[in-house]
């Protein structure tokens, strides 16, 4: 880590107090919609292990870029063992997880991609600040509110059986906290509807919007 940041000279630092001047592109984001024929977004999926994000994400991603969207999934496990590879479970590093990933999310979503993410992103006031850092109407928070008992029952990596153990600590929806949220732009995930369904209303929040083509 670089000496500022370890020392904990930058964090609150504004770009001016460090000698940094944000640069102006010449391409609107009007621009950028005409020239690829759709629009742009942050779809940001929050929920438990095993609710779905990534099955949910993926599923829609590939409907997309079959109609010619630019999609693109940033997906916990891919992220976490790459750009955030230094990042474990505590409350302050979930933070910065999604403190980083938000502001990757915010620059594709500048380039004129649909972006979706798959994070559990547990706490309501990191993913308001991720909403805050996006062009209005532009984050789409979409709760895949699937039970812990359900998710539990699915148990696809064996992790909540490992947590029951004891095995892993600080795991989210056993002893470690989730928040759902309040006002999200779409809910999804109740036990029992399929996975297709799911993704069909997060195309159709999309096509709704005005950002992807019917
Ligand atoms: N302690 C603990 N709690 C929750 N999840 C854990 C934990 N340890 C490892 N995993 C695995 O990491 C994935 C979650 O990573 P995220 O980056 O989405 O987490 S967070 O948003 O920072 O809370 C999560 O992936 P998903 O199942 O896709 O949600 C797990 O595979
Ligand atoms: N309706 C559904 N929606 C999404 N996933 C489902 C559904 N029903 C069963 N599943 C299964 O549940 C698991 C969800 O895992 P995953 O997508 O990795 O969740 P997450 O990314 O939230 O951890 C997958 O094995 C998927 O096949």
């Amino acid at each position: 880590m670089d000496g500022a940041r370890a020392r904990g000279e930058i964090g609150s630092m504004s770009g001016s107090d460090r000698n940094l001047t944000w640069h102006a592109g010449e391409v609107s984001a009007s621009d950028r919609a005409r020239a690829l024929g759709h629009g742009a977004a942050t779809v940001w999926l929050t929920g438990l292990s095993g609710s779905g994000k990534s099955t949910l994400c993926r599923r829609v991603e590939r409907t997309l870029v079959e109609r010619g969207v630019g999609a693109y999934v940033l997906d916990g496990d891919n992220v976490r063992m790459g750009l955030n590879a230094d990042l474990g479970f505590g409350a302050k590093d979930r933070e910065e997880n999604i403190r980083r990933i938000g502001e990757v999310a915010k620059l594709m979503t500048d380039a004129g991609l649909v972006v979706l993410t798959a994070f559990i992103s547990p706490f309501r006031a990191d993913r308001a600040r991720v909403r805050s850092i996006v062009p209005a109407g532009q984050f789409l928070e979409v709760h895949v509110a699937t039970s812990i008992d359900e998710c539990e029952r699915r148990d696809p990596k064996g992790l909540y059986a490992k947590a029951r153990r004891g095995e892993i600590r600080d795991f989210t929806g056993i002893d470690s906290p989730y928040e759902p949220p309040d006002a999200p732009e779409l809910v999804v995930g109740h036990d029992g509807v399929s996975a297709d369904v799911n993704a069909a209303r997060i195309v159709e929040m999309l096509e709704i919007r005005g950002i992807v083509p019917r």
